[in-house]
């Protein structure tokens, strides 16, 4: 069984045991090891192809990895955003139709859905003629249906301008305090998203390093695939933690998620 259960109330929600997983003959992650805490915001970041969304899937159950053990609490709600979703320009549906298809979900959860993802008047819409911002927020809001303990992003903005992924992570932030979900993105916006990370993880086949925003920047592991160029852009962007993590760029999960995190300080570039 690739996802196993545990009944630990104080157990984590996602808690990834040394997973490597293959494709083929093709090892694709060696020996990865993180867990998602409730309430906290945790990025993945690394190159392409490093196996980010691989490691996404292995959480969802739909990659089985070779060897180690992915645990979710018991009964554990995920919501999934996927990078794209194509719908066939020819096939009339609805937002609403489209929000309650996978399995009769009410239409006040779809509109209470629909609402935390922002956008509260799209639901009598074509999905067909959605923007890509429009179609996102509506994957997000998909996601949100269910009410998720935990919130899975795969890199939710591509193809989205600047001002407009900045809304959604700003959009996500919300979601983040109004409901305590915790939420796993993975994202190349360096610069957006290490400033709204509680925690950055930064993957490249293994874990080459993990920790704040910015202890995760200034690590050699992170500046050797990176460069130094966001160290200057995450400084236009401090995130103010009121509570107190590991100053290594190692496991950090020794810190409170019980309170509320504050927003990421506004700056021009994120308006
Ligand atoms: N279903 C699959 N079958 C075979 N190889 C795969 C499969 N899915 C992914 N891969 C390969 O595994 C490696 C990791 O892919 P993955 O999509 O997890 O990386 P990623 O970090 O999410 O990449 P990107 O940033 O480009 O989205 C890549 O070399 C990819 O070609």
């Amino acid at each position: 069984m690739p996802v196993l259960r545990r009944a630990d109330p104080f157990m984590s929600l996602v808690t990834v045991e040394d997973i490597s997983v293959a494709y083929g003959a093709d090892t694709v992650l060696a020996h990865v090891s993180l867990t998602v805490e409730p309430g906290e915001i945790v990025t993945i970041v690394g190159p392409n192809g490093s196996g980010k969304t691989t490691l996404l899937r292995s959480l969802i159950g739909a990659v089985r990895p070779t060897s180690g053990r992915v645990i979710h609490k018991p009964g554990l709600r995920i919501g999934y955003v996927p990078q794209k979703l194509h719908i066939d320009p020819t096939l009339p549906i609805t937002v609403a139709r489209f929000l309650r298809l996978p399995g009769g979900k009410s239409r006040s959860a779809c509109a209470r859905a629909l609402t935390r993802a922002g956008v509260p008047d799209l639901s009598g819409r074509q999905m067909s003629g959605l923007s890509g911002g429009q179609m996102q927020r509506v994957l997000l809001a998909r996601a949100l249906v269910n009410e998720p303990e935990i919130l899975l992003l795969d890199e939710a903005t591509q193809g989205l301008d600047q001002p407009g992924s900045a809304a959604f992570y700003r959009q996500i932030e919300d979601v983040r305090k109004e409901t305590g979900c915790a939420i796993l993105m993975i994202s190349h916006e360096l610069h957006v998203v290490m400033s709204a990370s509680d925690r950055v993880i930064c993957l490249n086949g293994h874990v080459c390093c993990e920790g704040t925003p910015e202890i995760v920047s200034t690590a050699p592991e992170y500046r050797a695939l990176f460069g130094s160029g966001t160290g200057g852009a995450l400084a236009l962007y401090r995130h103010d933690h009121d509570h107190a993590h590991d100053e290594s760029c190692g496991h950090d999960h020794g810190h409170d998620h019980g309170h509320d995190h504050p927003h990421p300080t506004k700056t021009e570039a994120a308006e």
